[in-house]
């Protein structure tokens, strides 16, 4: 007990998130975390504040969205897990909602409908994105951003400009969410390898849209003895994993429930390593040296600052190498469209 209490005592001089102590935290041992998410009524944004919601790691969760959030934050605060939900629903409360957060996840933005490819929401998310962050860094420059609105190899480049722009730029704290890519990965390579799906790890890097996801197969374990052609179809099926879902959807939308599932585990992933859990790797597009290209997904160690280190692509298999070689021209003129929209 009385560790515990100088556990909390501590966190609450050292956490970001510090004023928002509400009565009751005093004596629990994990810190106090805020978790902002902007965009939480839409399709995304509502089983992923479900999910946020179930998280013991989070002590406040803030919910904001342009349209319908005061029934879905009224929803979610009956719920009787450890943190306290408040809905932000206009423009003038963003900066309440934002204030504190230890990290802000974004799945706000329009989602294709079939034809489309992700590059044509940016017209309509780039700007939305760029909204969102100059008020991240207004009001919680600190905070670890998760971006989940597409396109999404565009869409953290605008990112770290309007960053960049306002002096709040830290590589260490911006994350494109390419975990869907991971889950799909896993969960087809375990349909097509037979060994359990809970047990599978397969790291996915490039970017998130088409070609540019490069998943490697060939590090995949349990190992397999798989052909040629099934690891061209396991990488193809991940490649439009999202198509298939807009496509099954008819024009309502993309993937929300297997993406709110992917983006609580990036945001748990988060807060254990803000919380000091050694360790916490997952795939992430970030800030990276692993290629000449200024951002790529690759796996990532998470520590008390975010981003503690960009691991390598470990050997890469030929097929591995051709496609690494394919997608540089397609993710790299994506991501000079994010800059120039923010920079122009
Ligand atoms: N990174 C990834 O792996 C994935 C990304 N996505 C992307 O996530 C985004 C959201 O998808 P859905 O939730 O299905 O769309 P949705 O249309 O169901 O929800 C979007 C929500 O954003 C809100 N919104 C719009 N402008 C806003 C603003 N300025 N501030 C706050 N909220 C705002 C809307 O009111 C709506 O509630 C899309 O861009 C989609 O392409 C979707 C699946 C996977
Ligand atoms: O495909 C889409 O438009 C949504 C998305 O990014 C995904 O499901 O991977």
């Amino acid at each position: 007990m009385r560790t515990s209490m100088l556990r909390s005592i501590k966190s609450l001089t050292t956490s970001p998130s510090a004023h928002i102590l509400r009565r009751g935290y005093a004596s629990e041992a994990v810190p106090l975390r805020k978790v902002t998410v902007l965009g939480a009524a839409g399709g995304i944004g509502q089983p992923l504040s479900l999910l946020m919601k179930l998280n013991p790691l989070v002590s406040n969760l803030a919910l904001y969205d342009i349209a319908n959030t005061p029934g879905v934050a009224a929803d979610i605060s009956h719920i009787n897990t450890r943190s306290e939900v408040v809905g932000y629903a206009s423009d003038a409360e963003l900066g309440k909602a934002l204030e504190g957060a230890d990290v802000v996840i974004i799945p706000a933005g329009v989602p294709r409908k079939p034809g489309m490819t992700r590059d044509d929401l940016f017209n309509i998310n780039a700007g939305i994105v760029k909204g969102l962050c100059e008020a991240i860094a207004k009001h919680c420059p600190k905070a670890l951003v998760n971006m989940i609105s597409n396109p999404v190899n565009s869409t953290v480049p605008i990112a770290a400009e309007i960053f960049k722009k306002a002096g709040t730029y830290d590589p260490k704290r911006l994350f494109g969410v390419t975990t869907l890519d991971v889950v799909r990965a896993k969960t087809f390579y375990a349909g097509k390898a037979m060994v359990p799906v809970a047990e599978v790890n397969v790291p996915v890097v490039g970017g998130h849209a088409g070609i540019t996801i490069l998943p490697l197969f060939s590090q995949a374990t349990p190992k397999a003895n798989l052909s040629d052609e099934e690891l061209t179809a396991l990488t193809k099926r991940t490649q439009d994993g999202g198509t298939e879902v807009v496509e099954a959807k008819a024009g309502k939308g993309s993937a929300t429930l297997s993406m709110a599932y992917a983006g609580a585990i990036f945001a748990d992933a988060c807060l254990k390593g803000l919380n000091g859990v050694p360790d916490v790797i997952e795939c992430s597009f970030v800030q990276s040296t692993v290629t000449e290209l200024p951002f790529f997904a690759s796996r990532v160690r998470l520590g008390k600052n975010g981003v503690e280190e960009v691991l390598g692509l470990g050997p890469l298999s030929d097929y591995e190498k051709e496609g690494l070689e394919k997608l540089k021209p397609e993710l790299l003129s994506s991501i000079e469209k994010g800059i120039k929209f923010a920079t122009q």
